[in-house]
């Protein structure tokens, strides 16, 4: 097996690399900000803002390598911008981000800009606009925050009864009816996007190695998932607590995913009401459903807390209780974390550190993704977590003044070491459009379990290694990387780490003057996916008259089109058809449904009712 040394030694050298990218002083307008800071070969014509894009990177590249030459200056950098929060033991280390103090100087006004909107949305402005709306996810924590008695009575009620449901059902005071263990082993999760990402978050990190109840998700429509879901509960479903959650209660991927559940449990002759819990908002489509069917359980989301920033309320707190996590030690790190990123002293506050670095690294426009590495298995789904909270966030076409701006701030990743052996090389060597941020764990293993498998090594050195080693070997080749370190995975850092980023995006938003907490462009997508869906019964229509006739008249996809009255939807209408045959349904095409124009399709039977519908 290979030393440490020996797995150094193969690692590069801190010797400066060629062809830096770092960016030199800030430019002074917004405009100037847009231009991205990839490496640019030289041999091409430079347009003006090109050649000023790249005098800036040469200019940073310098100073750059004179640090690279300096480790007494790289390390003074490094103490000059070390941030600690003490009690929490998180530490954030910015020094491999070139950003300069002119820079630093320059955001200023803009980071008082975003503390005062911080301050104004923690008070209860409509922070929202355009859905005119308050955004209160930071009163979960704190509920003495919340504006009104009333939403602090609300926030600390539901916490209670969350609590003290779970208490019941992992105890066994409430029983599923028909199971035989006479006691819920299992949650089945229905939700998605934040009704999703967060409790599988959670449960990933945090969720014990035998936890009270195992969690399982149906976090799409896609019916073979659902099956393979309900399949590997198999008579485990009597014992299964089944928690739909959506904020909304209209989301039709979580309505089919209830559906196909309730499905399941009919056929198996199970009473899914005195199993099923939902989390949504009062008067809800899904709420109706539940109080009408006299569901188990009811649990209240509230309109001022966004999908994405749902974490702390019933939508994560819920199933991380049932699981066992401590879920008020989440809510303190987290409380902890958003105190500490109230100061609006920029060098004092992570939160404000993180978003002056995404700033700095994508030019304010996203111009580089962000490629977030925990070295952690336990954290994987950090990444997926955030792709949603900052992505569904940032991710905006219009700025808060109406220009088009198209913000947004890519994020992908997985985990180390695993990444280091899938594309980290691209990182290291190949096209410059990103940043890392590492995600450290200090602990490796809980005391009094670790061992060394080599002399003076232990595995989780090895981990350890592999994170340094990679921030190295980027940043010797111009690659600017963010660590945020914490002692161990507990509820109580992760409850810090979603604290941080939360305030992270929030802040940015401020700075580069976008609305966080909608999503319209989410809207654009779910209204052409009902449209697809109203043709396809259109379709079905056309084909049901066409079928009734004697003789069956067979139909072509421009005869089917133009009996729609949708000629322009023709491919669409083919998608469909071939959707349709794929799946055994009604309809039979004639010919080849990989050759468009070739098939005739009609229905397998005429349903003469549908004709006079
Ligand atoms: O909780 P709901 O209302 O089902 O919505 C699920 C997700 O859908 C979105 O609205 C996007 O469609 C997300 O913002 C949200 O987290």
């Amino acid at each position: 097996m290979a030393s440490l040394s020996g797995l150094y030694s193969s690692s590069p050298s801190l010797k400066p690399a060629k062809n830096h990218s770092f960016k030199a002083l800030p430019a002074q307008s917004r405009d100037s900000f847009s231009f991205p800071h990839t490496s640019k070969p030289t041999n091409l014509p430079l347009t003006l803002s090109s050649a000023r894009s790249v005098a800036r990177d040469i200019s940073h590249a310098d100073s750059k390598k004179e640090l690279l030459k300096d480790p007494d200056a790289l390390w003074k950098r490094y103490l000059d911008w070390f941030y600690q929060q003490k009690e929490l033991g998180l530490y954030l280390d910015i020094s491999r981000v070139g950003f300069t103090d002119e820079f630093v100087a320059e955001m200023e006004p803009r980071f008082q800009a975003a503390f005062k909107a911080m301050e104004d949305l923690e008070k209860g402005s409509i922070a929202n606009p355009d859905e005119g709306r308050m955004v209160g996810h930071y009163w979960l924590r704190n509920s003495k925050l919340a504006p009104k008695p009333t939403l602090k009575t609300l926030i600390e009620n539901t916490l209670d009864s969350i609590c003290a449901f779970s208490d019941d059902i992992i105890s066994g005071k409430i029983k599923p009816p028909s199971s035989p263990e006479g006691r819920f082993t299992q949650i089945l999760s229905v939700g998605i996007g934040g009704s999703a990402l967060g409790p599988q978050f959670v449960a990933e990190a945090l969720a014990p190695d035998n936890p009270p109840l195992k969690i399982r998700f149906i976090d799409n429509t896609d019916p073979a998932g659902i099956d393979h879901q309900i399949a590997q509960l198999g008579p485990e479903l009597a014992s299964t607590l089944v928690v739909v959650i959506s904020k909304s209660g209209g989301t039709p991927e979580t309505r089919n995913g209830l559906l196909e559940v309730q499905k399941a449990f009919r056929e198996a002759g199970l009473n899914f009401a005195k199993q099923g819990v939902a989390i949504t908002q009062e008067n809800s489509l899904l709420d109706n459903t539940a109080r009408i069917e006299g569901w188990l359980a009811r649990f209240p989301m509230y309109d001022w807390v966004g999908g994405r920033t749902s974490i702390m309320s019933a939508v994560g707190l819920l199933p991380a209780a049932l699981q066992g996590i401590n879920v008020r030690e989440m809510l303190t790190g987290a409380a902890l974390m958003d105190e500490a990123t109230r100061t609006t002293s920029i060098k004092n506050n992570p939160a404000a550190l993180l978003a002056m670095c995404w700033y700095w690294a994508s030019n304010g426009v996203g111009s580089k993704d962000m490629v977030v590495l925990p070295y952690k298995d336990s954290l994987l789904l950090f990444s997926r977590y955030l792709q949603q909270l900052v992505m569904e966030s940032l991710g905006k076409e219009f700025d808060l003044d109406g220009n088009t701006v198209n913000q947004g701030l890519t994020v992908y990743g997985n985990k180390g070491s695993t990444d280091q052996h899938a594309y980290i090389q691209q990182l290291r060597d190949g096209v410059h459009n990103f940043f890392a941020t590492f995600i450290e764990v200090l602990r490796d293993r809980p005391p009094g379990h670790d061992w060394e498998l080599e002399p003076g090594v232990t595995c989780g050195d090895y981990l350890f290694g592999m994170l340094q080693g990679t921030r190295s070997a980027l940043y010797a080749n111009g690659r600017e990387s963010i660590s945020v370190t914490i002692q161990e995975v507990t509820p109580t850092s992760v409850g810090a780490i979603i604290a941080l980023y939360e305030r992270a995006v929030g802040l940015y938003a401020s700075i580069v003057n976008i609305n966080a907490y909608h999503q319209p462009g989410v809207e654009a997508g779910k209204k052409a996916a009902a449209e697809v869906l109203a043709l396809q019964k259109r379709v079905l229509s056309v084909l049901n008259e066409a079928t009734c006739k004697d003789p069956v008249e067979p139909l072509t996809l421009e005869e089917i089109a133009d009996r729609c009255h949708a000629p322009e939807e023709i491919e669409m209408i083919y998608k469909i058809i071939a959707h349709m045959s794929a799946n055994d349904r009604v309809l039979i095409a004639e010919g080849n449904c990989g050759s468009p124009r070739s098939i005739k399709v009609y229905l397998g039977e005429c349903n003469v009712d549908d004709l006079y519908a």
